[in-house]
């Protein structure tokens, strides 16, 4: 249990976020996918992401990480050995649905599994297109989900309609499509991160994007780089809410991901009314990233609906937070995936801030809160889930007394040294 108490403390200063989860995945996958030595700087030594270390060293690919610079060395694709254990994502839904797309076309066969969050978590939408292009995947229960055996195969071409926007559905088809034979095209509902594409160019891939679709030609091979990972928006967004909500806070956020496809919650804050200055970079084909500030001010209540959703999924969890600073009532809809996270995020949310006292309602795909409400703190729980986590850690800052944390250390997953940022940007006496 951790106690966090930071009652009115105001955020001020500069802060680099660890690097991005979702790019931090995808340069060891791609790394490992060609044939050379890529070089990975800024790399998010959370747990995740060394899950995915840990599981393309098993297939053979030789990953040294000192801190967050990581060096893949691999033989490609076609060089990859049969694990002899079964391959562990831990808490990773990314590594794991990314995974089971690249190794269907491999001629690797390997069983995937997870810790026991991950083997609740639905993995037929990438299985049921993957079947379609051929793909063999074995399991002695009908569930759908983890632990599954992938039988590397030749895969054919597909066309597909995605009908959730997810960019884990998208990545695991990209990666098939990249050995498979023919064009491979997938379209989304509403456009998600496109880190996956963009990488694929950066390792010499031809990959074309047209509105919400993007197609692969299989059979391509990557030429190893030089990949730079900028600080994780996800991440910041605890941040960059505690500051909008706290009066007197001004935090500058440097090197931080700019992607527009996760810039949601920049647009967010603006619509409530916080002060948000961003100066970029670096645009182009890689990663855009820069400086970011954000200044407390007074917020008013929002709708966070459609394309929006996609681009701040994994916010959502301290927007709710935020939402009960603002006047007015905030509801979020079009949101159903937060149901199939780490947790029912809208379950968790809800029961957590409620405990807060809170107003706030689950609905069946998002929640309506009303504010502002002074909140009380109490024993909140993670959940397991590092996100919700951080939210109660961040919710500390506006509650009458402290918030204790049960099983705060999921936070690692996407967040180590969380403690240490929000000690030091609150520069009490903790
Ligand atoms: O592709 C990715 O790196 C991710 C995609 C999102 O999931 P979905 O694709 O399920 O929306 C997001 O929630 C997750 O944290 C990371
Ligand atoms: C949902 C998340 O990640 P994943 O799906 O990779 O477990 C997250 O980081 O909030």
């Amino acid at each position: 249990m951790i106690t966090a108490s930071y009652e009115g403390d105001a955020l001020k200063g500069t802060i680099r976020v660890p690097g991005d989860k979702s790019i931090s995945h995808r340069a060891v996958m791609l790394g490992a996918i060609a044939k050379g030595t890529t070089t990975i700087s800024g790399f998010l030594a959370g747990e995740d992401c060394l899950s995915t270390i840990r599981i393309f060293s098993q297939l053979g690919v030789d990953i040294e990480r000192i801190g967050t610079d990581v060096t893949v060395k691999s033989p490609g694709i076609t060089g990859w050995k049969n694990p002899v254990e079964a391959l562990d994502a831990g808490n990773s839904g990314t590594t794991a649905r990314l995974l089971l797309g690249i190794l269907a076309g491999s001629n690797v066969t390997a069983e995937v599994t997870g810790d026991r969050y991950l083997c609740k978590r639905p993995m037929r939408r990438v299985t049921t297109p993957l079947k379609e292009m051929d793909a063999r995947f074995e399991s002695d229960h009908e569930t759908g989900t983890l632990p599954l055996t992938v039988k590397g195969t030749q895969l054919k071409e597909m066309s597909y309609n995605m009908p959730i926007a997810s960019a884990q559905v998208k990545s695991a088809i990209l990666f098939a499509g990249l050995s498979a034979q023919g064009t491979t095209t997938v379209t989304e509902k509403a456009v998600s991160r496109d880190h996956t594409e963009r990488m694929l160019r950066q390792f010499g891939a031809n990959v074309q994007s047209e509105a919400t679709s993007v197609s692969i030609v299989g059979g391509q091979s990557l030429q190893a780089c030089d990949v730079k990972v900028p600080g994780d928006i996800s991440s910041a967004a605890f941040f960059m809410c505690a500051a909008a909500m706290v009066s007197g806070s001004s935090l500058t956020f440097q090197d931080v991901g700019l992607n527009p496809t996760r810039t949601g919650i920049i647009d967010v804050l603006e619509d409530m009314g916080a002060k948000v200055s961003i100066k970029e970079t670096v645009g182009g084909e890689g990663e855009p990233y820069g400086e970011l500030t954000v200044q407390s001010s007074d917020l008013r209540g929002v709708e966070i609906s459609g394309s929006l959703i996609p681009r701040l999924i994994d916010e959502l969890p301290v927007i709710a937070l935020l939402a009960t600073q603002a006047t007015g009532t905030t509801i979020i809809k079009d949101a159903e995936e937060l149901r199939v996270k780490e947790t029912d995020r809208i379950e968790a949310v809800c029961s957590e801030l409620r405990k807060l006292g809170a107003s706030i309602e689950p609905t069946p795909d998002g929640m309506r809160i009303t504010g502002p409400t002074k909140l009380k703190g109490t024993i909140l729980s993670s959940h397991g889930d590092h996100r919700l986590g951080m939210m109660a850690a961040i919710a500390s800052l506006v509650t009458e007394g402290p918030v204790q944390i049960e099983d705060a250390s999921c936070i690692n997953v996407s967040y180590p040294g969380f403690f240490d940022h929000l000690n030091s940007l609150t520069q009490s006496k903790h």
